[in-house]
């Protein structure tokens, strides 16, 4: 293969390139000028939604253009057919687009007529000749990979006259040979055959994508969620998607696939964000994490949402007429029962009034007050400042975190646990409530494994009624006014959003279904975890990604009842991806081996691509001190972050992460590549963000990430750290593409 063709062919791409963007600036300033027309006229898009169409491109386009200019192009495939079928190539791109005539000039990737750049292959090569990928930065194409699928069709095609030279060592590993930056990619020039068909599975009931480390199971997912809004916007965008994962780390990783693919209408939310307006981003440690997973937890969240508010009174004496009535600790306990059966606790307070008016009256029996009747006792009642008072202090509207804040109180907290929890694991939860502070904003003060807890209690307790400025002093508005401003309420929310596009989130758990859920390193998730994303989608169709040889949950028989509820019998289709795209081969034999040692059930998938470095292991052995391990340490970073020209993450024990830190801040070296590491050696706390090539991490911090290069600091200690260290070692030792050195 000569340069000079290279180059022809090149050339040629460019040309085509260069239509598809003068179009598209053609119909972008088109879209723009009828949407101006059409905002005046009120609304867009009447013109048999051709306007709306073109406006869509338009805002795909743009944000294509900003986000990933500098790594994969908007036209990226090239189909050339069997001419019987089509003379003429065919492109895909990540947008569709259509020329002045409206013929197709570039066909969406997502759409059925580019099923086939995906799923041909040499075996089955479904009529085309040759796929071609085009390699682009911004608007240049930069190179093409070809891949020849029919040789025979191929020269029938050349003798007649079509000229399809063959070019490049395939896409795929070009691809895979890319440096690592702090963001997931889009794969849609390079989508395997198996991952097409995960991402092009129907959209009904629950699609669950399995396979081992690298395989592609989030970049997979993140395509599939493109694909249904694509496939049925009206649905998706309307219902919207919610896509969960580990970490915030994890979030901002993958955050650039969907909108590099023309999709933003999308939720992202780690799973300390789940719940609206809820932003945890610390673990518990994990015997306190272990509790705080367990499906038990579900009943003590029912129980505290039932008990009395603390300091709230305990009786109400009246005099009426010639009678005394007497509401005592016994009368309310029962009123409460009464109340409480009748459903959600904030549901009851517009009945609560009643509930006292009925019990007092049934006390009165003198026969001055009989005679005025019930009606007169109501109005004497509801016009007295002290009975009003009572009402609003004894079953207050109570909002979750306020009522999670009632469990600092260890005696309360023993009262509900009792026969429920054993009494260490009481002793665990109490430390770890014992700061939480009602006065403060809630979110800081929790964890991650508090979030599903005050979800439970968001859902025992109700929604709490809105109320207005003026109401919000007035004890009587609590009584009598709350059903209807209530409803009101949520009739205005509505209303505000009815229009087209995803509703912006309310804090009402009426709103917090979605049409489509996708969860991310499913094998992680607690049982209390699997309930809180269960209810955001009983009416939602899923995507569920997920190996469980990497799961850090020690209990997965509990973790699996609770997925199945959340579920709901919604019918599950399996689809299992079998290559390793991210690790060496080197890199994955050493981790599978080690899977194998310490006996984790794994999932082994082949890993494709030879790169002739094997991982290296430093052994200092258990009696080096820590001048010894920062020397070690700080030569293998130097050697890797000299090597590769990406990423550097440096995995370590969760009690090292400061001391890592602090040593990483230190090295003068490297101050260009990891500013963050000072402010992380301060606060413990803090997970690496930004954009350092070089980062220090914890084991579970790792989890769905990968790096160029990994330096695993006492690798024996993240395995002792927890009950599946084990998993999270193996997990860690699947993270690099290119170098991994362990010092142990
Ligand atoms: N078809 C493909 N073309 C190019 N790159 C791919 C392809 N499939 C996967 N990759 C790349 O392989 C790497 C691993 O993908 P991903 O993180 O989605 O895997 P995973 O199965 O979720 O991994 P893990 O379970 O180990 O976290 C990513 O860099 C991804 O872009």
């Amino acid at each position: 293969m000569t340069d000079e063709l290279v180059e022809r062919e090149v050339a040629a791409e460019q040309a085509f390139v260069d239509r598809v963007y003068a179009q598209m600036e053609h119909a972008a300033s088109a879209a723009a000028e009828l949407a101006r027309e059409g905002h005046s006229r009120g609304r867009l898009g009447h013109e048999g939604g051709l306007v709306e169409r073109d406006a869509m491109v338009f805002q795909a386009a743009k944000r294509i253009a900003q986000l990933d200019a500098a790594h994969e192009g908007l036209v990226f495939g090239r189909l050339d057919m069997d001419a019987a079928l089509d003379p003429a190539p065919r492109y895909v791109g990540r947008i569709g687009l259509r020329d002045g005539d409206r013929n197709s000039l570039l066909i969406d990737w997502r759409a059925p007529a580019a099923a086939v750049f995906y799923q041909a292959t040499a075996a089955d090569p479904q009529q085309v000749l040759r796929r071609r990928v085009l390699r682009s930065a911004g608007r240049s194409v930069v190179g093409v990979e070809d891949e020849l699928l029919d040789a025979e069709g191929l020269a029938a095609a050349e003798e007649q006259g079509r000229e399809l030279p063959i070019i490049g060592e395939g896409a795929l590993m070009a691809q895979l040979s890319r440096a690592r930056d702090r963001s997931m990619h889009s794969i849609v020039a390079t989508i395997q055959a198996e991952q097409d068909k995960a991402i092009r599975a129907p959209s009904r009931g629950v699609v669950s994508i399995s396979g081992g480390p690298g395989t592609g199971k989030t970049v997979v997912a993140l395509h599939r969620a493109a694909y249904l809004l694509y496939s049925d916007r009206q649905r998706y965008e309307r219902g919207g998607v919610l896509v969960v994962g580990p970490s915030g780390v994890f979030m901002r990783y993958i955050e650039r696939v969907l909108p590099s693919l023309g999709e933003t209408a999308v939720a992202l939310r780690s799973l300390g964000e789940v719940v609206n307006e809820v932003r945890a981003t610390r673990h518990d440690e994990p015997a306190v994490a272990d509790v705080k997973g367990s499906a038990r937890m579900a009943e003590l969240m029912r129980r505290l949402a039932r008990q009395q508010a603390p300091g709230s009174p305990t009786e109400f004496r009246v005099f009426w007429r010639d009678d005394r009535l007497v509401l005592d600790r016994g009368k309310l306990g029962q009123i409460r029962r009464q109340l409480m059966s009748q459903g959600m606790r904030n549901k009851q307070v517009p009945r609560v009034a009643q509930a006292l008016l009925d019990a007092l009256w049934r006390q009165v029996r003198g026969e001055r007050g009989r005679e005025q009747g019930r009606e007169r006792f109501n109005d004497d009642m509801l016009s007295r400042p002290d009975f009003l008072e009572f009402a609003a202090a004894w079953w207050p509207p109570l909002d979750a975190p306020a009522v999670l804040c009632w469990l600092r109180e260890g005696e309360l907290l023993a009262r509900i646990a009792d026969g429920l929890l054993s009494g260490e694991e009481q002793r665990l939860l109490a430390k770890s409530w014992s700061t939480l502070d009602p006065n403060r904003p809630i979110s800081p003060q929790i964890s991650i494994e508090d979030v599903p807890l005050l979800d439970e209690l968001r859902y025992a307790l109700g929604d709490v009624p809105a109320r207005t400025e003026d109401e919000r002093d007035d004890p009587m508005a609590l009584i009598e006014g709350a059903v209807d401003i209530n409803e009101l309420m949520t009739a205005a929310d509505r209303e505000f959003s009815s229009g087209r596009g995803w509703r912006p989130p309310t804090n009402s758990i009426e709103d917090d279904g979605y049409a489509h859920v996708l969860i991310d390193e499913a094998q992680d998730l607690t049982p209390m975890q699997w309930r809180m994303v269960g209810r955001r989608g009983r009416t939602a169709s899923w995507t569920i990604v997920g190996d469980p040889a990497q799961s850090s949950w020690p209990e997965p028989a509990e973790a699996a009842a609770a997925r199945a509820e959340a579920l709901d019998r919604k019918q599950v289709h399996e689809f299992h991806l079998s290559t390793n795209y991210r690790n060496s081969a080197e890199i994955y034999a050493h981790a599978a081996a080690y899977a194998q040692r310490v006996g984790l059930d794994a999932d082994l998938p082949d890993a494709v691509r030879r790169t002739g470095a094997e991982p290296k292991d430093v052994v200092l052995g258990p009696g080096a001190g820590s001048a010894q391990l920062e020397a070690a340490t700080r030569e293998a970073v130097l050697e890797l972050a000299g090597a590769v020209s990406g990423t550097v993450g440096i995995v370590v024990p969760v009690a090292r992460r400061s001391e890592v830190n602090a040593w990483l801040a230190s090295w003068p070296e490297l101050a260009q590549d990891a500013p963050g590491a000072r402010a992380a050696a301060v606060d413990s706390a803090t997970t690496p963000s930004g954009e350092d090539r070089v980062v220090v991490l914890t084991g579970l911090d790792t989890k769905g990430l990968e790096f160029d290069g990994i330096v695993v600091v006492r690798p024996q200690e993240i395995e002792d750290e927890s009950a599946t260290g084990r998993a999270t070692l193996y997990v860690v030792l699947t993270r690099a593409t290119q170098l991994l050195t362990t010092i142990s």
